[in-house]
């Protein structure tokens, strides 16, 4: 294997530790980390919200200018400059596109000229890394957000110096969300707005971001190697099987790891007590806070939990038409999330029945979400499809033992205890039915009344399964490696 150490530039539309709506963030920060402790020199563009954490850090690196055709003004932006834990993080600052009061829409609407945001933003990103001087190996996307860079440097940058080697891999981390837009948000970019090209502007009237990225970028991955199997089949790919397929020996599986500095019982300081596989005394501390803060009573019962954005992906059109019957019996469930205002309505309706065996917080809380990975016995993830999942990553290490529907990656990194019994960190199920679903439960339950001593064994050997991003960002290496060495072949 290749050891030359790479220059890369990692491109993110959210970097947790400055701004978060989901996974992707909890990725564009572990993944850079592991991939600098490699050895290679790394650097991150993302853009400048008015919301972006540690905004007083920020230290102003460059003015620049973005030219557009002669229809339309220039439009001017900064760059500033925030750390990662000694990673350079070039943030895009443009106020007329970043400061808004959401990443990527208000009132769970998304903003209308999102294409036209993050046509820019992959403008800037290259325009910024030719002014801070960097000559990257690879550039790596992610998600629909940065689709657009893979073809701007086989088309606009294709004999541009700095570029000459550069190759781009493309991580889709949810191929539900491909960035679908009308050619009139183009008009930064005029040789896409005017293209001729199908595969890049359909029907001539309208682009999918992520289906450009996986055109022309040199390597395509996603989250999990169950995932990535799906996404060649009509029924789990939304869509785009064939684009996947196009690209099959360039397409491949990366299972997520978990980031253990953030997620450990045994350091985490959002939690009263910590704990380990070792002692699980402070994680009943942990139950019985987490009891407290979202007012349950304090109780044996087992308490399931869950964490999310509030969207069908997550399995709530499962979860909601049993719930009557789930709350029935003696068990607590929190959950906690913000998203759809439909799934919020009924998820507040059925509150106010059962308040003290159901409570949903509808609010983003990076503490409550800890609260809940330590003090829950379960954590559910129904979820009609699942890239890779982190939550369930999360549970494992905190003893709390997953409930997943077996997909994406809750496939690859949960072994269910009928299945197994001996070798099981968890459960799952299959079939995305709410009957299913509550039969699982049910099981759940009775093991957890009837067999305490089995409980304990599993929750300690959830604990010692592990999930390391080193081995993750070993694998993203590999596949520069290939993206270097490779023909084009677009
Ligand atoms: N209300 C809330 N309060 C606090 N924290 C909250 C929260 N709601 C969500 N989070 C946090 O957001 C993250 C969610 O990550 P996931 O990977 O489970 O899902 P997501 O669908 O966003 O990511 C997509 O990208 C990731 C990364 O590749 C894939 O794992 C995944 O399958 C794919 O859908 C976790 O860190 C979670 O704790």
């Amino acid at each position: 294997m290749d050891n030359r150490k790479l220059k890369i530039l990692f491109v993110s539309s959210e970097v947790e530790e400055f701004s978060k709506t989901g996974g992707l963030a909890d990725v564009a920060k572990s993944l850079p980390i592991e991939l600098r402790n490699l050895g290679h020199e790394v650097k991150i563009i993302t853009p400048f919200y008015r919301t972006i954490n540690h905004r007083e850090h920020a230290q102003h690196r460059f003015n620049l200018t973005l030219n557009t055709d002669y229809s339309r003004p220039d439009v001017q932006f900064q760059v500033q400059q925030l750390d990662l834990d000694g990673i350079p993080v070039l943030a895009i600052d443009n106020e007329h596109y970043f400061d808004r009061a959401g990443l990527y829409g208000e009132d769970n609407h998304a903003y209308q000229d999102n294409g036209e945001r993050f046509a820019f933003f992959c403008l800037a990103a290259l325009q910024t890394c030719e002014a801070d001087d960097f000559t990257p190996d690879i550039i790596h996307c992610n998600d629909w957000h940065t689709g657009l860079i893979p073809y701007l440097l086989k088309t606009r940058y294709h004999d541009h110096y700095r570029f000459t080697h550069t190759k781009t891999v493309l991580t889709t981390h949810n191929a539900c969300y491909q960035g679908i837009f009308d050619k009139s948000q183009l008009n930064l970019i005029p040789e896409v707005s005017s293209c001729m090209d199908e595969r890049v502007l359909e029907n001539y009237n309208y682009i999918n971001y992520l289906k450009v990225g996986l055109t022309y970028s040199d390597k395509i991955n996603t989250v999990s190697p169950n995932y990535a199997s799906e996404l060649l089949t009509t029924l789990g790919s939304h869509g785009m099987s064939n684009h996947f397929l196009s690209r099959i020996h360039d397409f491949e599986g990366i299972l997520n790891g978990c980031d253990y500095n953030d997620w450990n019982p045994e350091t985490d300081t959002y939690i009263p007590a910590n704990f380990s596989a070792d002692d699980l005394s402070g994680k009943a501390i942990c139950k019985e806070a987490l009891q407290k803060e979202v007012g349950l009573p304090v109780s044996d019962h087992p308490v399931f939990g869950m964490v999310c954005r509030l969207t069908d992906q997550k399995g709530f059109g499962l979860i909601i038409p049993m719930l009557d019957r789930l709350l029935k019996h003696n068990l607590q469930l929190v959950i906690v999330g913000s998203g759809d205002p439909a799934i919020t309505g009924q998820l507040n309706a059925i509150m106010s029945h059962y308040p003290d065996k159901f409570k949903f917080i509808d609010i983003y809380s990076n503490k409550l979400s800890h609260m809940v990975e330590a003090g829950a016995d379960f954590f559910m993830m129904p979820s009609i499809f699942e890239p890779c999942g982190l939550n369930q990553l999360y549970s494992l290490a905190y003893g709390t033992l997953p409930i997943v529907r077996g997909v994406g990656g809750l496939k690859d990194t949960v072994l269910d205890y009928d299945q197994d019994p001996e070798h099981a960190n968890g459960f799952v199920f299959y079939d995305p039915n709410p009957n299913q679903l509550l039969n699982l439960l049910r099981r759940v339950l009775l093991l957890y009344v009837e067999h305490p001593e089995e409980m304990l064994r599993l929750k300690t050997q959830a604990m010692r399964s592990h999930f390391y991003w080193s081995d993750a960002a070993k694998h993203y290496a590999h596949l520069y490696y290939n993206a270097l060495y490779k023909h084009q072949n677009w």
